[in-house]
């Protein structure tokens, strides 16, 4: 039974306003926390959201083979760290990766075993208008996320399982019933 559940897709389509809901819903779920070179937003805490490692400090950890996936996204590097995945497992529990779609293929080689599902948006304008509402991101760089989620909503016919977030609550419950089949069996 797969324990591993990777969630990818384009920046703000609602990741990670759907895995909040998610990790309430199912007791025991665990999200790994990612490390990246990008810095801190407003009220992210290093560790918490992610760790926030310089350059030297990714590029090393890369070279010494750490990262279970890793890819460059927007200019900046974000990895799974296998530590972070390890320590989870290990103590037996189901674990979340939330990445982008480069790092998910790289999960097909090395965890084929893992869930892979794709969160898509109902249309380009509503990812436009959910990024630009959400207020973290400037115009240029709302207009590369937009651009690499051209590709990326290309890759999902990739990907086991494609939920549409229209409706968010529709959204939750169609990833909590894909999580419970694989997690129940
Ligand atoms: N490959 C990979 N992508 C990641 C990882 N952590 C986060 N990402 C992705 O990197 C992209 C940018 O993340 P971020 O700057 O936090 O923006 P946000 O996810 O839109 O809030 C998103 O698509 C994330 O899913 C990781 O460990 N590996
Ligand atoms: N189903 C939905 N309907 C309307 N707004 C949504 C929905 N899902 C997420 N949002 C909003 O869209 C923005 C981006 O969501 P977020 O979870 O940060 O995306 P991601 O983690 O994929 O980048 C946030 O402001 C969030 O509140």
């Amino acid at each position: 039974m797969s324990r591993v559940f990777v969630i990818t897709g384009p920046s703000g389509v609602g990741k990670g306003t759907l895995i909040r809901q998610l990790l309430d819903r199912v007791p025991g779920l665990e999200l790994s926390v990612s490390a990246t070179t990008r810095a801190p937003r407003p009220g992210e805490e290093h560790g918490v959201a992610y760790h926030f490692l310089s350059d030297e400090d990714f590029a090393r950890r890369v070279d010494e083979g750490d990262f279970v996936e890793w890819a460059e996204y927007s200019g900046r590097r974000y990895g799974t760290l296998r530590s972070e995945l390890r320590k989870r497992t290990d103590a037996g529990a189901p674990v979340l990766l939330e990445i982008e779609v480069q790092g998910a293929r790289q999960v097909l080689d090395s965890l084929p075993e893992a869930v892979r599902i794709f969160i898509a948006p109902p249309s380009a304008e509503v990812l436009r208008t959910r990024l630009v509402g959400r207020g973290t991101d400037g115009d240029a760089e709302i207009e590369r996320r937009l651009q690499v989620a051209e590709e990326e909503l290309a890759a999902q016919g990739e990907f086991a399982h494609v939920v549409e977030n229209d409706r968010l609550e529709d959204a939750i419950d169609e990833l909590v019933a894909i999580v419970r089949t694989h997690l129940d069996g």
